[in-house]
């Protein structure tokens, strides 16, 4: 599957691009807290996963390579030589296979609350298999406790983004999950990588695999964001803003606007 995915762009013409990608389960609003800090200075592009906000449930199997293929497709659409890309969880994948199948469009790498390796294939492919059956609803409940601490009152609307994903498209995404495995090749990346950990990471602990990440890609750095869940960007915004802003400062043609 290399159709380019439903996107939107946004941010000032002719700056650098940066490319957003959401988690399993959430669309491109995940991004949300992000958008004012990183629309000030990037043209930020922004897609969805399949069956998740406005790209259409896919037609047949994927992997996230595929997936990976997809941004490649959009970028070609789009005119995009080379952008930054920053994505959480599946996104981050996305992000991991991107880097290896096309590093010359790959100016600067973001990993936020994911890893090379998502755990045993097992529960992954059992997950897809539930969610065939019975819809999204099974994985609806409990979605706030896998994405957030106990703590957080703001979960709501990402709950809402799960509620409206296509079962086929969820199911597709967990197969592609359970399928990938980046650990062997992460030494090929060449792009300067930022890893970003929820301390509090329930599906993606700092420990075994924001670690792996940042061990296994040279010259990687990692932050570790305290009192944040999986979807750290939403839980700590503004520590999540400033590590990714700080980054592409760094590695993406720097002008904060
Ligand atoms: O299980 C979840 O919802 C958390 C998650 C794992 C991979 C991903 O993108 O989200």
């Amino acid at each position: 599957m290399t159709a380019a995915p439903h996107h939107r762009l946004d941010g000032p013409d002719g700056a650098p691009v940066v490319v957003l990608g959401p988690s399993l389960g959430t669309s491109m609003d995940l991004w949300l807290p992000q958008m004012p800090a990183l629309t000030r200075a990037w043209r930020v592009l922004r897609y969805d996963l399949p069956g998740h906000g406005g790209t259409p449930a896919p037609g047949g199997p994927f992997t996230v390579e595929d997936l990976a293929g997809g941004v490649v497709a959009l970028l070609d659409g789009l005119g995009v030589e080379r952008a930054a890309y920053a994505g959480v969880s599946l996104g981050g994948a996305v992000g991991t296979a991107l880097a290896l199948r096309a590093p010359e469009r790959v100016a600067s790498l973001v990993l936020c609350c994911t890893s090379p390796r998502f755990g045993d294939p097992g529960p992954w492919r059992e997950r897809a298999a539930l969610v065939r059956r019975e819809g999204v609803g099974p994985v609806v409940d409990g979605a706030a406790g896998r994405w957030f601490t106990p703590s957080f009152t703001g979960a709501d609307p990402y709950v809402a983004m799960l509620r409206a994903t296509d079962a086929e498209g969820y199911a597709g995404c967990c197969d592609a999950l359970a399928a990938f495995d980046a650990t062997e090749r992460l030494a090929e990346i060449r792009a300067p990588a930022l890893v970003v950990a929820g301390a509090q990471d329930g599906p993606t602990p700092p420990r075994g695999h924001a670690d792996r990440l940042a061990a296994g890609i040279p010259g990687a750095r990692l932050t570790v964001v305290e009192g944040a869940g999986h979807l750290a960007n939403a839980e700590r915004p503004a520590e999540v803003t400033e590590a990714i802003t700080a980054h592409l400062d760094r590695t993406w043609k720097g002008a904060r606007r």
